[in-house]
């Protein structure tokens, strides 16, 4: 059965089902072949108030020198926690750079995508995500959705800080892909690692800036069980009708993203839809849902999408730090108090992810319909 929207998870008529069943196993996206098609399948046609509006302005990000902070200069580390904090009260996003991620792996993150994404379908196919699961690949989630399609393919893995996890997404690829693909695991595996670090130093200085001990946020995602996925956008002859990412906002902690040179990402900032420019030298890091409960609201998750262009592939490697999955979502002590009151329930990760991907298409309300969700189960 495809998952749309529900408020309330009511049962599908049977009538329904079969036809939504018959459809959708006509429907694959077979990017090599739907790049070259100038007539778009209806389900991939966004609602108007949806499509995207030409020449969206450029975001002024704040990029953020980390070099400093990363070499333990306190002065530094306030003012990248500073510009850190400045971001998040207004967006939720910014950039950073001198990231001591390494130059090589990055590129190699890149040129291995690349070569997986161009095998043919039934390749790809062997690492097929599961309905209701959120490890393999999905070519426009065909079968999960039955409308606004998003014109993407997605290849996306779990990825395990703990110790005895060091070879997780290996295995995971050679499992799906066979021993040919156990190099581009390792180096998935390498980047998972390099991201996890960046991620625990940005969780630093989102501490610093909320006023609670530095080592906070740090211990709580240490042993991180995060999602990495790899976006792959096919060109599409009608990239005015379509969207490579719908709206939405990451119910996960943090997402560290890089884009290509291509461009695409784009941002809800101020009732209007602004872009954010490639930087190859910069990782894009936005706070998620799950953060935003952590912080008991003080920061927002923001509404952003991607769109897609009728001369080239796009492509976006996001890493999405999430907590292990017995971590309770409770703000710290600090964030709370008679001035502000708690906003939501106390949950855990593995009932969000499993909220968005059984029940609920993440969007711009997910957090407030979990919410909704969670307190009528505690009831
Ligand atoms: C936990 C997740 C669900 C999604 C991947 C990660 C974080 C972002 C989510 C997503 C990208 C939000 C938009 C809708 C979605 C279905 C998508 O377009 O990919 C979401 C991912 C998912 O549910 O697979
Ligand atoms: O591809 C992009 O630039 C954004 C993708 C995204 O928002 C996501 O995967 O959550
Ligand atoms: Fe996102």
């Amino acid at each position: 059965m495809a998952i749309d929207r529900v408020s309330s998870m009511p049962s599908m008529p049977h009538h329904r089902k079969d036809e939504r069943k018959d459809e959708q196993k006509q429907l694959v996206f077979d990017a090599s072949v739907l790049k070259y098609q100038s007539n778009i399948p209806k389900q991939f046609i966004w609602p108007d108030h949806e499509k995207p509006c030409a020449n969206a302005p450029e975001l002024q990000v704040p990029l953020i020198d980390l070099g400093g902070f990363l070499s333990g200069d306190p002065v530094a580390a306030m003012e990248a926690s500073k510009l850190v904090g400045e971001a998040c009260q207004q967006h939720g996003f910014f950039l950073v750079i001198n990231h001591r991620v390494d130059a090589t792996l990055l590129a190699d993150a890149h040129n291995y995508m690349d070569n997986f994404f161009e095998l043919s379908l039934t390749e790809k196919q062997r690492a097929q995500r599961k309905l209701g699961e959120h490890c393999g690949y999905a070519s426009s989630f065909t079968g999960r959705f039955s409308s606004k399609l998003p014109w993407k393919e997605t290849l996306s893995f779990r990825y395990s800080a703990e110790k005895n996890s060091s070879k997780m997404v290996e295995d995971f690829i050679v499992n799906k892909m066979g021993d040919e693909l156990r190099h581009f695991g390792r180096v998935y595996q390498d980047y998972c690692e390099a991201m996890s670090k960046l991620s625990l130093g940005i969780m630093e200085l989102l501490a610093i800036s909320l006023g609670v001990g530095r080592a906070n946020f740090r211990e709580f995602f240490e042993e991180n069980d995060s999602i990495m996925r790899l976006n792959y956008y096919p060109p599409c002859q009608k990239p005015d009708l379509t969207l490579g990412t719908g709206p939405h906002c990451d119910p996960t902690s943090l997402t560290i993203l890089h884009q290509d040179q291509v461009g695409g990402l784009q941002v809800f900032v101020d009732n209007k839809w602004h872009s954010i420019s490639p930087n190859l030298e910069a990782f894009v890091v936005n706070i998620g849902d799950t953060f935003m409960a952590l912080s008991n609201g003080r920061y927002k998750s923001c509404l952003h999408r991607a769109v897609v262009n009728s001369h080239s592939p796009r492509k976006s490697l996001a890493f999405f730090l999430c907590p292990k999955g017995d971590k309770v979502i409770t703000p710290p002590t600090e964030l709370v108090d008679a001035y502000s009151p708690r906003i939501y329930p106390d949950f855990t990760w593995p009932m969000l992810l499993e909220f968005t991907q059984k029940y609920y298409r993440a969007d711009v309300n997910t957090l407030e319909v979990f919410s909704n969700w969670v307190q009528q189960r505690n009831s």
